[in-house]
């Protein structure tokens, strides 16, 4: 089945996930078939699907129209032989047990045509020997969705040891037409990518307080405010299910061994049925207050602790050929929402203190979870799961994406999509290195800023980390470097356009007001939303912000808190233009091609001139004329006016 004739796809169980994927399918155009084995099930369903159609309208991510035309194309069905029949694509999401699963395969397989694909939504089964039962295991493969669906990014397509690379390759493109990002995992090995990472990192975080090193308050307040994870770790179990966390450490013990010996207070915490948010009670007690994690409680040893096991488990991935560090880190970030995936975390903190860690709790406790796997010992000795980068030549960036769209224009893009592409220290240097990249090259006359997807340009400073780090003096050098980063987009020779697709809030809005043009799809909302967080602007917004709108408006804007649409904000001459959504990135590089098509000379002292005279007007205007006088010697001016004279289009060269 090639991808181009992908038409109808079944999905088989209308569960959160089943319906779930039903909605993506059809929000992509696809006609879709929504199967359960009875019709409460079904129907269930479907109600579920259309209600989440409803909120994105409400929300205005979609439009009403396009929410009942998703809903349309979605039949819900009993009947298995109606559902599969003539169907492209079978995704099938029943509950995880080998042998419900094995029975569905038996009997789709009587009904659904030869060329139909198969692909299963397991998070944990083999997909080789589910492959197995039905008569087409090259036409079988791993998709596994993350929860909730129609809001993860990340698909996990996962190969059998019998699934044929077409298979593969129609299946990464069923997943990118449905907005997803695929990420192949190359080998059928239990937990895949990301559960492999998470399903130890909660196990560990178990055994510490099993063996009385940590308790889960210092634990989730090391994991959420110190590592920055979207919640605490046994937050995350809670979530999960601790019963299911602990039936996939069983899975991983008996297939890869004692490393996985699930522990004991996990174990305790399952027989006494504190399964977690869904049983009422699991680490936290949700009938009595819920999860309380306290900001200041983390400790270095235990985030240390933490990331060295991820770390391991990194290695395992890497010599097992299941994946790469990017792709594990790419995974882990759109799949779990770190803001880091785990080997850049493990880079920064440094491989060797990771392995010595390993090695002296192996040492102490002689565990079968410390042995430290081949593929890390290998990437200690070359500096890094990424090597010692930054030594190179050319400076590889994490949290954003460097690329040349031709026409002179260098484009950044903010890409940490799975957390709303906000802005981390991190960010921060690599948005000023990228800028300097950009002045130093000579093919580039200006630049693009865009946020990755279409949800953000960017929601602002990440927050995650700020309540930890709450000393005043990690808050002033924090405003210094966000005001020093964006001012050298303000002051930067090079024009910049900022081109807003979805919220531009707290910094993300401050970084925009540096840049010299802001583009704005319909969709997009603007804010400082500080107020509501016990912060101020500080990356410049106090005071940028009154200078392009006034004081008055500044205020009215700060003090609310409120997200303005863009026609509001266009009305408030913050943007200078609004586009319809679906020609926003068309237009946002016609832009960034035009602005740098200009004078390079003329345009850099424009913009010295207009920045240094804005609060001195004598100044302004003596630095004007000098800068007037220097033009009149540049090959620009000869080059514009023989141009003009010859009615001809000016190639300006910045000389
Ligand atoms: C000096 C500079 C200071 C500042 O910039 S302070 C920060 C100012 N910005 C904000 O206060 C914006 C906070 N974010 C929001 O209000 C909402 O988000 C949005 C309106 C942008 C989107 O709302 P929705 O569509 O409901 O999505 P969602 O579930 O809230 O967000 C998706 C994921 O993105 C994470 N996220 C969003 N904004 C931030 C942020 N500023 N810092 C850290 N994480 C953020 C969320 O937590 C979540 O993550 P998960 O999927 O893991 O739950």
């Amino acid at each position: 089945m090639e991808f181009e004739n992908i038409e109808t796809i079944t999905l088989l169980g209308a569960g959160s996930m089943g319906h779930g994927i039903a909605e993506v399918a059809a929000l992509a155009g696809y006609e879709v078939r929504l199967r359960d084995i009875k019709t409460e099930f079904v129907e269930n369903g479907y109600e579920q699907l259309v209600w989440s159609l409803d909120k994105l309208a409400e929300k205005d991510q979609i439009s009403e129209e396009e929410a009942d035309a998703a809903a349309d194309r979605v039949t819900p069905l009993v009947d298995v032989k109606e559902a599969v029949d003539d169907t492209d694509v079978v995704i099938e999401a029943v509950p995880e047990k080998m042998e419900i699963k094995k029975d569905v395969y038996s009997e789709v397989e009587t009904y659904a045509p030869d060329r139909t694909i198969f692909a299963t939504n397991t998070s944990s089964l083999s997909i080789t020997d589910l492959s197995e039962v039905t008569d087409r295991p090259e036409q079988f493969c791993g998709m596994h969705f993350f929860n909730p669906p129609v809001r993860m990014q990340l698909v996990e397509v996962i190969t059998g040891s019998h699934t044929a690379e077409s298979t593969l390759d129609a299946v990464e493109q069923l997943a990118e037409a449905f907005g997803k990002t695929p990420i192949r995992v190359h080998k059928d090995s239990p937990g895949f990518i990301v559960n492999r990472i998470l399903v130890p990192l909660m196990n560990e975080t178990c055994w510490m307080v099993s063996d009385d090193e940590a308790t889960v308050a210092e634990i989730d307040s090391t994991t959420k405010f110190d590592m920055g994870l979207p919640m605490g770790a046994f937050e995350l179990g809670d979530q999960v299910g601790n019963d299911v966390t602990y039936h996939v450490l069983q899975y991983l013990q008996e297939v890869l061994g004692d490393a996985y010996e699930p522990a004991p207070f996990l174990k305790e915490t399952v027989d006494a049925e504190r399964y977690g948010k869904k049983s009422g009670e699991g680490f936290y007690d949700y009938e009595n207050g819920g999860v309380d994690i306290p900001t200041d409680a983390g400790s270095e040893d235990t985030k240390v602790r933490l990331a060295a096991v991820m770390a391991n488990e990194v290695g395992h991935l890497v010599e097992n050929d299941v994946s790469n560090p990017s792709d594990i880190d790419e995974a882990v970030m759109l799949g779990a929402g770190f803001p880091d995936g785990p080997a850049k975390l493990a880079d920064n903190i440094g491989l060797d203190r990771l392995v010595e860690t390993l090695e002296s709790l192996g040492e102490e406790d002689g565990h079968a979870r410390f042995e430290v796997s081949e593929a890390l010992r290998e990437a200690a000795q070359q500096g890094g799961f990424y090597g010692e980068s930054d030594t190179d030549e050319t400076r590889s960036y994490s949290t954003i994406d460097l690329s040349y769209p031709g026409d002179m224009v260098g484009h950044i893009e903010l890409s940490r999509e799975a957390r709303m592409n906000t802005v981390n220290s991190e960010m921060l240097d690599e948005l000023g290195d990228a800028l300097a990249e950009f002045e130093n090259d000579d093919e580039v006359r200006g630049v693009l800023i865009t946020g990755k997807g279409d949800r953000a340009f960017s929601a602002g400073a990440d927050v995650s980390s700020m309540a930890s780090s709450a000393s005043p003096l990690d808050g002033i050098e924090l405003s210094r470097k966000g005001q020093s980063t964006f001012g050298a987009f303000e002051e930067s020779p090079l024009p910049i356009v900022a081109a807003i697709d979805g919220f531009a809030l707290g910094g993300g809005f401050e970084l925009a007001m540096c840049c010299d043009y802001r583009l704005a799809s319909e969709r997009s909302e603007l804010g400082l939303p500080e107020h509501n967080l016990g912060l101020l602007p500080g990356w410049g917004g106090t005071q940028r912000l009154q200078r392009l709108v006034g004081m008055s408006r500044a205020k009215e804007i700060i003090f609310t808190a409120e997200r303005f649409d863009a026609d509001t904000m266009y009305e408030y001459d913050v943007v200078n233009e609004v586009v319809e959504n679906d020609q926003f990135e068309e237009r946002a590089h016609e832009l960034a091609a035009e602005m740098a098509g200009g004078p390079p000379v003329s345009r850099a002292l424009t913009k010295q001139v207009m920045l240094k005279g804005a609060e001195d007007l004598d100044a302004g205007l003596e630095l004007e004329a000098q800068a007037f006088g220097h033009l009149l010697g540049t090959d620009d001016l000869m080059e514009g006016i023989t141009a003009f004279m010859g009615d001809s289009e000016p190639e300006f060269e910045g000389k």
